[in-house]
């Protein structure tokens, strides 16, 4: 028990102290995984096994940028005919050993899929629909890198079946996309999110990066209205995140740039939530904001702890593999390097180099985790699901540190269930800790007792 409880405490510390609330969501499980992952093997509540989304990663970048460690490499010489067949066998594979029935959503993440020809997007999409049910209001993301490249294939994409685009814009200032080695400048991402926005109206998306070296509160302020200016329906906001191992973290640690101090990038957080809130924008996730109801399904999906499956070099899932006889959902997780990837898949189909089995107690601290970075919080229906003997009051009601939690402003529970209060969110990373914790001892006190 000390052991789990000291590696929880562990990655919460690498999770960073207070403010690191702009965690794209995939690093912040993956770190969030890398504890709890020794609880009981209490079979989970039955889930609906039939639906999942599917999350497909493309691997190349056409250069690195400074501050990126995602799954990514340069190649020049990329086998399109080979990769797109893995990723149709993988796909196949992955729908057959989940045996779901059924895909919501297809998100093209990566790396950068605009560099994928669109008839290889176009082919999975066909392998989808041919083995399993894809119905044709799904959301189809697709990432784009506003290069004038990428703006030039939206059409032959949108024809391929995407209907949403996530436009990686990261800053409309210049000297800030130079010092991030972007490959695009202000201008080409306005004009691919103009081009992007008549394609698919409403169903457009933009990522943005603050907190970057030497970008003051006012500088953020003028830049994110100038985005809103030009932008759709739905903004992502990212802090920056200083990876190890990356140019920009040598750049921090040579003292040849600066990051800003925590108080300006909360300071920066509380202004964008403003700003977005006045334009029109409903904040819905820690780092997400949508207006006339263009939140992105495939990611609620994720935080409301749905099934998908995870296709391609490095991407991960979380589904029950039926075909083998499994009754528990797993953390599966394919081989990282492409060419690696592409052999096991022609040996064995797909190309999975770790598979974890969660427990009861990790299952519930991944709904708990992530529902907590929804505004909506996690519901009393969600919690049953996975929590059919204990609900929500039960686990949490009692405890003296819950209860500090809402007398101080920032965790509510009441009848619609466990949520972070607008200033909760803000400070997710301190909150959710204890709640961990207190998950923990729950468990543990009533496999004691039981
Ligand atoms: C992995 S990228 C893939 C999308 C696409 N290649 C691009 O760069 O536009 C997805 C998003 O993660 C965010 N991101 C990547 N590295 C980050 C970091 N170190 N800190 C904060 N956000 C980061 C960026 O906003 C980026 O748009
Ligand atoms: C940071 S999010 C950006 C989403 C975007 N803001 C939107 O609203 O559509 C997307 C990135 O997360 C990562 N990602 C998402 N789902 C993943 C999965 N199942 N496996 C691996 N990486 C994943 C990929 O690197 C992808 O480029
Ligand atoms: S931020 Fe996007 S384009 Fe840049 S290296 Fe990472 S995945 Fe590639």
């Amino acid at each position: 028990m000390m052991k789990e409880m000291g590696a929880v405490m562990l990655a919460m510390r690498k999770c960073g102290a207070g403010l690191r609330r702009c965690l794209p969501w995939s690093r912040y499980i993956l770190r969030y995984m890398s504890a709890g992952m020794t609880g009981r093997k209490i079979p989970a509540a039955p889930l609906p096994s039939e639906e999942a989304s599917l999350y497909v990663h493309w691997p190349y970048c056409l250069k690195r940028c400074s501050y990126c460690n995602f799954n990514k490499y340069i190649s020049r010489d990329v086998n399109h005919a080979e990769m797109r067949a893995c990723l149709q066998l993988e796909t196949e594979a992955l729908l057959r050993v989940s045996q779901v029935s059924r895909i919501t959503s297809v998100f093209f993440g990566g790396g950068t899929p605009s560099l994928a020809p669109p008839s290889t997007i176009a082919a999975i999409l066909e392998t989808v629909a041919r083995r399993a049910d894809l119905p044709v209001d799904a959301e189809v993301t697709l990432e784009i890198n506003p290069t004038p490249m990428g703006l030039a294939s939206l059409e032959e994409f949108r024809l391929a079946g995407v209907n949403r685009f996530s436009i990686g814009v990261q800053s409309l200032h210049d000297e800030a996309l130079r010092v991030f080695g972007r490959d695009h400048n202000s201008q080409d991402a306005l004009h691919t999110i103009a081009e992007a926005q008549r394609l698919c109206p409403g169903r457009v998306s933009v990522d943005v990066i603050f907190g970057r070296p030497g970008q003051t509160v006012e500088f953020w302020e003028a830049e994110l209205n100038e985005l809103l200016s030009a932008c759709d329906d739905h903004v992502s906001l990212y802090q920056l995140t200083l990876e190890r191992g990356t140019r920009l973290f040598k750049q921090v640690e040579a003292g040849q740039l600066t990051m800003p101090g925590d108080d300006v990038t909360a300071h920066m957080y509380e202004s964008a939530r403003r700003i977005l809130g006045k334009r029109g924008f409903l904040q819905y996730e820690v780092s997400n904001f949508a207006r006339n109801g263009a939140v992105s399904s495939h990611n609620i999906s994720y935080w409301r702890a749905g099934q998908y499956l995870g296709v391609g070099p490095g991407a991960h899932g979380r589904f029950i593999p039926h075909q083998e006889g499994a009754i528990l959902r797993e953390a599966w997780t394919q081989t990282l390097e492409p060419d690696v990837w592409m052999k096991e898949v022609r040996c064995r189909g797909h190309g999975t180099r770790r598979r974890i089995q969660l427990g009861h107690l990790a299952l519930l601290e991944e709904v708990l985790a992530m529902g907590l970075r929804l505004v909506e919080g996690v519901s009393h229906q969600l919690w049953k699901e996975f929590s059919p003997d204990a609900d929500l009051q039960q686990v949490f009601g009692r405890s003296t540190e819950v209860q500090d939690l809402q007398k101080r402003g920032l965790l509510v529970l009441d009848d619609r269930g466990l949520r972070c209060s607008w200033g909760g969110l803000a400070l997710l990373d301190s909150v959710l800790p204890p709640l961990l914790l207190q998950l923990q001892a729950y468990h543990d006190h009533q496999g004691a007792s039981g």
